[in-house]
């Protein structure tokens, strides 16, 4: 990387940043691809970032280009016609970027939509320059830390990457963390471009988010070449909440490479009501600490799912009791995760008093120590037991299906995990299988006893990350604050 100096950037060149969190979804997996149940999703700390600058070049190129990876540079030709039609064309390069070139050819089309025709031609024709970098977190770093010398088993060789480091692989054979990429990627591009253009200034209303929400979130489908849940689109836009997904049905007119531009900026409009997607402010209550790992191993997600839902075609009835039980006690998590939350506001005193104490002890030993009506205490004695009534149900699923959603040689692991004094919740996120596991912790000492056992597992590579939970969604970065200087530099 070269060095990053405020001096060196041009003052009278404008850069336009937006950014984009990943996702761990903490309850929820396939349930929440069904509109009657939810997903509590968290947000991270690694985020993705988007940066574009005018080329100047009169030609109408736009030159992408993720630094991190070998082959990833993508040309594109867009244009305007007389009858204001746009023309969009990638130029062949070694590889190509469905996600990348879907979210330009869409989001320019609403964009041009909901401006002025020859204003959008100026700034299109003088092209584009936009660079893609997401945190290392999103990525495994198993090259990059063997090639430092660095053990891939501890936290403390991540802490010294280089930010945005380079991956040593191209996006097809790189290894993801499931942090969700992809959405935090289309989120944060879909961003920027509103902002280059200024359709959007800033990001700060709730109709700005929901036409970048509903644009992600078709333009996401639309790469992926199905229309999923999704929960991490809306948790790129949202941050940390409740997600209740939209119908699936809005998108599928408008599924269409030719679909009319402006049916397609109708559909994806702030005010069609017809998205009816539902976001419902919850995050992580005070104190609570998430820590992730990667799992070596790896699983395709839409192997599970697809054998998930077939099952669930084949066993309708014991599928639905299986899913409506769960169902409940994802509730009760996230009601738990609520009621904390609003005790905390109320009583602080009590409740850091009473999370020193359990951060003592192992949550199987919380249920055992003096309560005297003490709400803080029930509520976490609650949470402990609801969510271990939740990975019950995901094992029962797991043998059910044949899907190894919490697979046998993580349950050991989780275990051990929970063992830990302080440790509040340990399970695998999303879809399960061997990509990741999260912790839920009490305090900085249950985090690196916790990390020590992760350290000393042999069952499987087990190799910690460094985010954190982080309740924010989409936002428009200063190029000259701390963040945006390093986005910057790493663009050039
Ligand atoms: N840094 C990046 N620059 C450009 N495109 C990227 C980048 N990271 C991811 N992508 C896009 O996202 C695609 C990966 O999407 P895919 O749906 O396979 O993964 P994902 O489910 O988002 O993965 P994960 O949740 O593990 O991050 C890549 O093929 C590429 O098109
Ligand atoms: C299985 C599923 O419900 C969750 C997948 O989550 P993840 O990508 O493993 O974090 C699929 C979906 O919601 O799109």
């Amino acid at each position: 990387m070269t060095s990053a100096s405020p001096s060196s950037i041009d003052q009278q060149q404008p850069i336009t940043i937006a950014s984009a969190p990943g996702k761990v979804l903490v309850t929820g997996g396939y349930l929440v691809l069904d509109q009657q149940y939810t997903g509590l999703v968290i947000g991270t700390s690694a985020r993705f970032y988007t940066i574009i600058r005018n080329l100047n070049t009169e030609q109408g190129t736009i030159k992408v280009r993720s630094p991190q990876f070998d082959q990833a540079t993508w040309n594109y030709t867009a244009s305007l016609s007389q009858q204001n039609v746009l023309g969009f064309e990638p130029e062949s390069t070694a590889s190509s970027n469905k996600f990348v070139e879907t979210c330009l050819r869409f989001t320019l089309t609403v964009i041009l939509q909901s401006m002025d025709a020859a204003r959008f031609k100026s700034l299109l024709k003088q092209g584009m320059d936009i660079s893609i970098v997401g945190d290392n977190d999103f990525y495994s770093q198993r090259e990059e830390l063997e090639k430092l010398g660095l053990s891939i088993k501890k936290a403390s060789s991540r802490e010294r990457l280089a930010s945005f480091c380079d991956t040593h692989a191209t996006l097809g054979t790189v290894n993801k963390t499931g942090l969700g990429s992809s959405a935090a990627l289309t989120t944060s591009l879909v961003a920027a471009l509103f902002l280059y253009f200024g359709v959007l200034s800033n990001l700060d209303q709730e109709k700005d988010l929901t036409l970048i929400h509903n644009v992600a979130q078709f333009v996401h489908c639309f790469a992926q070449g199905k229309v999923g849940s999704g929960f991490d689109v809306s948790a790129a836009v949202y941050g940390s909440h409740s997600y209740h997904r939209f119908d699936p049905n809005i998108l599928a007119p408008i599924m269409d490479e030719k679909v009319d531009p402006v049916v397609l900026t109708k559909a994806l409009s702030h005010d069609n009501n017809s998205w009816d997607n539902k976001v419902l402010p919850v995050g992580l209550p005070p104190q609570f600490q998430m820590i992730l790992a990667d799992i070596d191993a790896g699983s395709h997600t839409p192997t599970l799912v697809s054998k998930v839902l077939k099952w669930r075609k084949e066993q309708p009835n014991e599928a639905n009791a299986l899913w409506n039980e769960l169902g409940a006690y994802n509730e009760k998590v996230e009601q738990h995760f609520r009621d904390l939350a609003s005790i905390s506001a109320k009583d602080e005193s009590l409740y850091k008093e009473t999370m020193t104490r359990l951060a003592q002890l192992p949550a199987s030993q919380w249920i055992n120590a003096p309560t005297e009506n003490n709400k803080v205490q029930q509520s976490m004695v609650e949470l402990v037991s609801d969510f271990a009534k939740v990975r019950e149900l995901l094992q029962k699923m797991s043998a059910a299906t044949g899907v190894p959603i919490e697979p046998t040689e993580q349950t050991e692991l989780l275990n051990q995990c929970m063992a830990v004094p302080g440790t509040i919740m340990a399970g695998v996120p999303g879809a399960g299988g061997y990509d990741a596991i999260y912790c839920i912790v009490l305090s900085e000492e249950a985090k690196e006893k916790v990390r020590h056992v992760w350290e000393r597992w042999t069952g499987c590579s087990v190799s910690p990350l460094l985010c954190q939970a982080d309740s924010n969604g989409v936002t428009k970065v200063d190029p000259n604050s701390d963040i945006g200087l390093v986005c910057v530099d790493r663009s050039f």
